[in-house]
């Protein structure tokens, strides 16, 4: 379902928060979802990170106005989704984990039609649909209708079409699941130039690489409750601490010994390190994103672990 911005409307001004909850309660039964929070985030590009099940499609889904929440105030774009509910979804736009593509079409018709949904000029659709086809790799398979597609495609044929209408803010629930890594790319360069354009974004990811790349701002979200907000440096920050990785002649790391990070702790460590294994190399580095969610909410299954989720750590090579 997508949504976008009515020309004649005017848009919330610059000075309104994005999103702005307090105290934000949902329940499903008994059972507490979403149990308090407190947010409030200024237009950019926000990642939700949290482990499976933690509430973070339930929070998408009160956001962008699918669901009622049981307590607490919500405000998209300073808009109330219980009172300005159509109000917010022409100003939005949500490309949800379950690919909402018209199958009896052609993936052409399929992003002709979106276009003409939110009230594009034709000639801006043709030319919108022709490049997100191309970027998403597409242009092919356009003319052939997206039953014959597969499960890929048709996830790639959602989000180009979820894309169309440049909306205030976009709303992706884990966008580049089951998505290869040249779509993942395409998928972060759109993103990226949306942003610039001034389109705001707000994306849950199972992959932390993602989230380091693409947010501003990262929130985590844990059984229910922010435990963690910021940047990703400041996330890192806050766990503090070293790791030193300890790597062979050919590159391999061999060995990671976390410390406290004082300049002593290193130093001790390094000594040892030194008397026992003096030919291998070492690298000081801060705290990968993955490394900080572990603390954060303690969860095994945190999302992105494992080959997958390649991490960018800040480096310093320092003599053994
Ligand atoms: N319609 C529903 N009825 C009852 N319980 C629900 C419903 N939707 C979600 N839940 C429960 O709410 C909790 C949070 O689910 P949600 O889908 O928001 O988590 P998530 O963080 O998006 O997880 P994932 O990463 O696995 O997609 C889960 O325990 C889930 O079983």
């Amino acid at each position: 379902m997508r949504y976008t911005e009515h020309p004649h409307e005017a848009p919330p001004d610059s000075t309104t928060p994005l999103i702005q909850i307090s105290g934000l309660t949902k329940n499903y039964g008994r059972q507490r979802i979403l149990d308090g929070l407190d947010l409030t985030l200024r237009p950019g590009v926000h990642a939700l990170l949290g482990p499976n099940g933690a509430g973070k499609t339930t929070l998408v889904n009160i956001l962008s106005t699918l669901i009622p929440h049981d307590a607490g105030q919500v405000r998209v774009l300073g808009l109330d989704p219980a009172t300005d509910r159509r109000r917010i979804q022409r100003l939005i736009s949500l490309t949800g984990q379950h690919a909402a593509v018209d199958e009896s079409l052609t993936g052409w018709e399929n992003m002709l039609l979106m276009g003409r949904l939110f009230g594009l000029r034709k000639d801006r659709a043709r030319a919108r649909a022709e490049a997100l086809l191309a970027r998403f790799e597409l242009t092919e398979a356009a003319g052939r209708r997206a039953s014959t597609y597969s499960g890929g495609m048709r996830r790639k044929l959602d989000i180009a079409a979820g894309l169309i209408p440049e909306p205030r803010l976009m709303f992706l629930d884990e966008p580049t699941t089951g998505l290869d890594t040249r779509s993942r790319q395409a998928l972060w360069d759109e993103i990226t130039a949306l942003a610039e354009q001034g389109t705001s974004v707000f994306l849950t990811t199972q992959y932390l690489e993602e989230a380091d790349v693409l947010a501003d701002q990262i929130v985590v979200l844990h059984a229910g409750k922010i435990v963690a907000g910021g940047t990703a440096e400041q996330l890192k920050a806050r766990v503090g601490g070293s790791t030193i990785e300890l790597r062979d002649a050919a590159g391999h790391v061999l060995e990671e010994i976390p410390t406290g990070g004082e300049v002593d702790d290193v130093a001790r460590t390094l000594r040892e390190v030194a008397a026992r294994r003096p030919e291998l190399r070492v690298t000081v580095r801060r705290p990968t994103l993955d490394e900080v969610f572990l603390q954060l909410t303690g969860a095994d299954d945190r999302p992105g672990g494992g080959a997958d989720t390649a991490h960018h750590p800040h480096h310093e090579e320092v003599p053994a």
